[in-house]
């Protein structure tokens, strides 16, 4: 991977002066004196950047006048994912104070608020961490459930030539995959500061696609995003159905590929399993190396969950902290919540928390994360995954590619609500009790004998296809 050259970058030391060399470049000088210079602040926090002004006047006059030319200027340095946000920087604003009385006029342009005085005190980039804090790969727990993942992340940051491309990370929710995909953004902004690296959700790609397409600047729009050295884009499941914006995708991974550019992207499901990505795209997304991230295992949850409860300020007693570990084992998001409320307890009581009041506390969220599955949730994981319509399952068809997705719905249906036999038959297009036992003692036979069945015109082993059904009706 060779850096490109990045507008200002070699000449200047930091990406904050950078920053600002390129926003007085675009205001001119004089509005640069006027407004910035020794007026504001600038903190840089991974891709998003916050100007600290001296009132809550100004932070709504900026907004309003400088927001896109701060936003082009911090672009131009840190690339296209950054986001601009306008604060009090009560720092900023003592300093004001502090120089009132030597203001000057200035042109018509000024808000109708008190006016930022010429000698204030410019605020050097604080060590103050604002906003949106980026996951670091030190933090995440390694187990079975996502060692391989792990391993792939670790290697795209270690060498400038990791032998695949794309990396993708797929998994229910919650499992770490974005945490991940930001750990490969910090670690490389910490150790390769020469290199372009864009980290983004698919839905911003396709938000800057569609403002682009708007406003007739679509050259700029790809030269910046294929001109990147790392291309991290989470949640690709969001261009399902989007035919354009998956074209546009296309062309932009294409061309990053054949330059030698890494891409790493996450997802939901398997490429192979979405019916509603193009076949190109898939293929594409399937050259590189993709690896499968699982809920994390007792073992793994419990590490997880100690590591994280050595962060917080509250104590908590090892049994209780087993006792989260144990309960909640859908996701590590789960966790979290369940570490959050003994922390609030902990804050409001002052007490350690010990394995009773754990127990106490968390009874409503055990509760909370019961999951009553329907029958028509079964009906819509199904037919989301077969890309089939929901009166398609219920109709009379009989060819597989609808009977096959209707007596797997038959089955999760019976497993998950334990509904009546005749239930089940009457829901899916009014059948009698005896399809539907039919219908479970084929699967039954499917799983046992490792069968396979088409989905998205690829085989797939019956129990794979049960398994990420049922993920789905988990977390759904
Ligand atoms: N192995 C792990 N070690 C430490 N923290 C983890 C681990 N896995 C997940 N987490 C934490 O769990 C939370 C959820 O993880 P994350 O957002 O990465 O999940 P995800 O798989 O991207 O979910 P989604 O599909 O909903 O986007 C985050 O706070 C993350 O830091």
């Amino acid at each position: 991977m060779q850096p490109d050259t990045i507008a200002f970058a070699p000449m200047f030391t930091s990406a904050e002066e950078q920053i600002l060399r390129a926003l007085a470049t675009a205001v001119g000088d004089h509005a640069y004196q006027q407004w910035f210079s020794d007026k504001t602040s600038l903190t840089v926090q991974d891709d998003e950047i916050t100007i600290g002004v001296a009132s809550p006047f100004l932070a709504d006059w900026f907004q309003k006048k400088y927001r896109s030319t701060v936003r082009q200027a911090a672009q131009s340095v840190l690339g296209p994912s950054v986001r601009v946000r306008f604060e009090v920087d009560p720092d900023v604003a003592g300093a004001q104070i502090q120089n009132s009385g030597s203001g000057e006029d200035v042109d018509g342009e000024q808000p109708a608020t008190p006016k930022p005085k010429r000698e204030s005190k410019t605020k050097a980039p604080t060590e103050r961490r604002r906003g949106r804090r980026f996951s670091d790969l030190s933090d995440f727990v390694k187990g079975p459930c996502n060692e391989l993942a792990l391993t792939a992340a670790h290697q795209i940051c270690d060498s400038a030539d990791a032998n695949f491309n794309p990396l993708l990370f797929h998994g229910p929710v919650g499992t770490g995959k974005t945490h991940l995909l930001e750990g490969i953004y910090r670690r490389l902004r910490r150790e390769n500061r020469e290199l372009q690296v864009v980290y983004l959700t698919s839905e911003a790609f396709a938000n800057y696609f569609t403002e682009a397409l708007r406003n007739h600047t679509l050259p700029s729009f790809r030269q910046r995003f294929r001109s990147v050295d790392i291309l991290l884009v989470d949640d690709v499941d969001f261009f399902e159905g989007k035919r354009v914006i998956q074209e546009e995708f296309l062309h932009t991974f294409k061309q990053l590929v054949s330059h030698g550019r890494q891409v790493v992207l996450t997802g939901n499901k398997h490429p192979r399993l979405s019916t509603k990505l193009s076949d190109e795209l898939k293929t594409r997304f399937l050259s590189g190396m993709v690896c499968r991230m699982e809920a994390p295992d007792a073992a793994t949850r419990k590490e997880i969950v100690f590591q994280k409860a050595r962060r917080l300020s509250g104590q908590f007693s090892d049994e209780a902290l087993n006792f989260v570990a144990d309960r909640f084992r859908n996701n590590v998001r789960e966790l979290e919540g369940a570490l959050n409320c003994l922390q609030t307890y902990y804050c409001m009581t002052g007490k350690r928390v010990r394995l009773g009041a754990a127990q106490q506390v968390l009874a409503d969220l055990e509760r909370d994360c019961i999951r009553v599955i329907r029958m028509a949730d079964v009906e819509e994981a199904v037919c989301n995954l077969f890309g089939i319509e929901a009166a398609c399952l219920k109709s009379s068809k009989r060819g597989r590619t609808v009977s096959q997705p209707r007596m797997l719905a038959m089955y999760l249906a019976r497993k998950h609500t334990h509904a009546a036999y005749s239930e089940i038959g009457g829901y899916f297009g009014g059948r009698n009790h005896s399809t539907v036992i039919s219908a479970e003692k084929r699967v039954d036979a499917l799983v046992t004998g490792s069968a396979t069945i088409q989905v998205a015109a690829q085989n797939w082993r019956v129990q794979d296809i049960l398994d990420t059904l049922e993920q789905q009706l988990r977390v759904s």
